[in-house]
């Protein structure tokens, strides 16, 4: 089983977005797609959930063609907690989180004790049961980016996606939240993380996809895609690759390059002519 990606594009206003990607993610696996700002990643995560229609190309998961299926079924398969959600603020956390139960509740019923139950698990997985009586609009950047994921969760879907999963995080709310992905994937929910940490997408992450410009320049094992030349390539400055003294995973060191520095469009370009090479 694997969610399959097969020379999908996307155009928007006369520009090619997603430019023929070929991609396979295990499931039950923990996939980190990385890459520089603009490169692509909440795009693709939008044409995986369907919110987004491909203009070429195939999505399937498990066989299935995720963008050919009724919302409905869709909705139970794949569910996406994103940061720009529009939520009313004076919503309550719980109500917020039962959201996420739409898609198994039957035509005009009303959420049951086994959805708030879920809900209350969910919420006690992100570590944010203690706001379930507040509004949305009281909460702190952090928490409510803790309630995004309960609602997705609460979904319990197959594959789960998350975009910029540690935004607004706290250090140590960052490896709770992506301890609880790594965690998840082990219990065989299929997540792909869109990361701009590349040291946590090589401390967490099962495997890993590096998009530039809309292209996926490598994809594999994090301990073989995260070398210095990568991430030099892609992102325009200095690194290294060393271990981490107290996980001992890649640790992705970087730092300004030199002023004779390419600029950013041309350091994609660069990317992708090697790739190409
Ligand atoms: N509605 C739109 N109209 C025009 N261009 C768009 C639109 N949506 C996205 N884009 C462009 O598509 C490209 C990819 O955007 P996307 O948000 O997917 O990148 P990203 O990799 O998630 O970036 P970031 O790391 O900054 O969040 C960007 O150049 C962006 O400006």
């Amino acid at each position: 089983m694997s969610l399959d990606l097969s020379r999908v594009r996307f155009d928007r206003a006369g520009r090619t977005i997603i430019d023929g990607v070929d991609a396979t993610l295990p499931s039950g696996a923990l996939t980190a797609l990385v890459g520089p700002n603009g490169a692509g990643k909440s795009t693709l995560l939008h044409l995986i959930a369907a919110i987004e229609r491909a203009d070429a190309g195939e999505l399937h998961f498990d066989g299935r063609s995720v963008p050919g299926m009724r919302r409905r079924d869709r909705a139970r398969l794949v569910a996406l907690a994103e940061q720009q959600a529009e939520v009313d603020p004076q919503l309550g956390v719980l109500a917020a989180v039962l959201i996420g139960r739409t898609p198994h509740l039957g035509a005009f019923a009303a959420a049951g004790e086994h959805d708030r139950a879920v809900a209350e698990r969910s919420l006690e997985a992100v570590g944010a049961r203690e706001f379930a009586a507040r509004p949305i609009g009281s909460l702190s950047g952090g928490e409510r980016q803790r309630v995004t994921l309960a609602r997705a969760l609460a979904q319990e879907p197959e594959l789960l996606l998350v975009d910029e999963p540690t935004n607004h995080l706290d250090l140590a709310a960052q490896l709770t939240a992506l301890e609880l992905l790594a965690g998840l994937a082990r219990d065989g929910l299929t997540v792909v993380a869109a990361l701009h940490d590349l040291s946590h997408a090589a401390a967490y992450a099962d495997h890993v996809i590096v998009l530039s410009a809309g292209r996926v320049v490598v994809a594999g094992d994090p301990r073989e895609v995260f070398t210095a030349e990568l991430v030099e390539r892609v992102y325009g400055v200095r690194a290294q690759v060393v271990e981490h003294p107290l996980t001992g995973r890649p640790l992705i060191a970087v730092a300004a390059p030199a002023a004779s520095s390419l600029a950013p469009a041309a350091v994609a370009e660069a990317a992708l002519t090697e790739t190409r090479a």
